[in-house]
């Protein structure tokens, strides 16, 4: 089992750095061709709008959505989440669009813009720890989407089939409880 982790901006190392602690193959993605090596891949947090861009100009974007269709199964985090998003409520350009989900960019505004917290996530477990840099959260799902946590009312992870997301960072805490759930629906989605 190999993971891709998109590597063109962000907050990639630290997920790289997860996932070979936890004893699995992890790559960086930079080229399009390498999509067909792994068997997940997550897209990081960093600058929805800088690796938007970036997956256009480096031509991976048309491949990615082919593959996310085909049932690749992707972790997004943070901007990741905003990248899958079909509907950006305070953004008109829609990047990867194919998760039914509604999410707003920078919802906590500057002065609430970085915080942690620890919060149930169903699948997962309690007390999860959550760090958020200037975080989307998610303001309605859509179809087959499920919730799986909120934070203060508002919705912070969820599942869409084989696409998860999470408005948090848990690579930038001591808890692995997410990407080992990640890591089970890739074994499960190999068999
Ligand atoms: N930590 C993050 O990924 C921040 C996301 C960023 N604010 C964006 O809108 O793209």
């Amino acid at each position: 089992m190999k993971i891709g982790v998109l590597a063109l901006q962000g907050a990639f190392i630290e997920h790289i750095n997860i996932l070979r602690n936890l004893n699995v193959e992890a790559i960086e993605i930079r080229k399009k061709e390498k999509l067909n090596e792994i068997d997940g891949l997550i897209i990081p947090g960093g600058e929805s709008t800088a690796i938007g861009k970036l997956l256009v100009d480096l031509n991976i974007k048309d491949s990615l959505i082919e593959k996310i269709k085909e049932g690749l199964p992707i972790f997004g985090t943070c901007a990741g989440l905003i990248l899958l998003a079909k509907k950006i409520v305070n953004d008109d350009k829609i990047h990867l669009g194919v998760m039914d989900i509604v999410v707003r960019r920078n919802a906590y505004g500057r002065q609430l813009g970085s915080f942690y917290t620890e919060e149930y996530v169903k699948n997962i477990g309690e007390k999860i720890k959550m760090t958020f840099i200037r975080a989307p959260y998610i303001e309605a799902v859509e179809n087959n989407v499920e919730v799986l946590s909120q934070v203060n009312g508002h919705i912070v992870a969820a599942k869409q089939n084989n696409i998860l997301v999470t408005s948090f960072h848990p690579e930038l805490t001591d808890d692995n409880r997410v990407h080992k759930y990640f890591i089970k629906i890739v074994k499960e989605n190999k068999k």
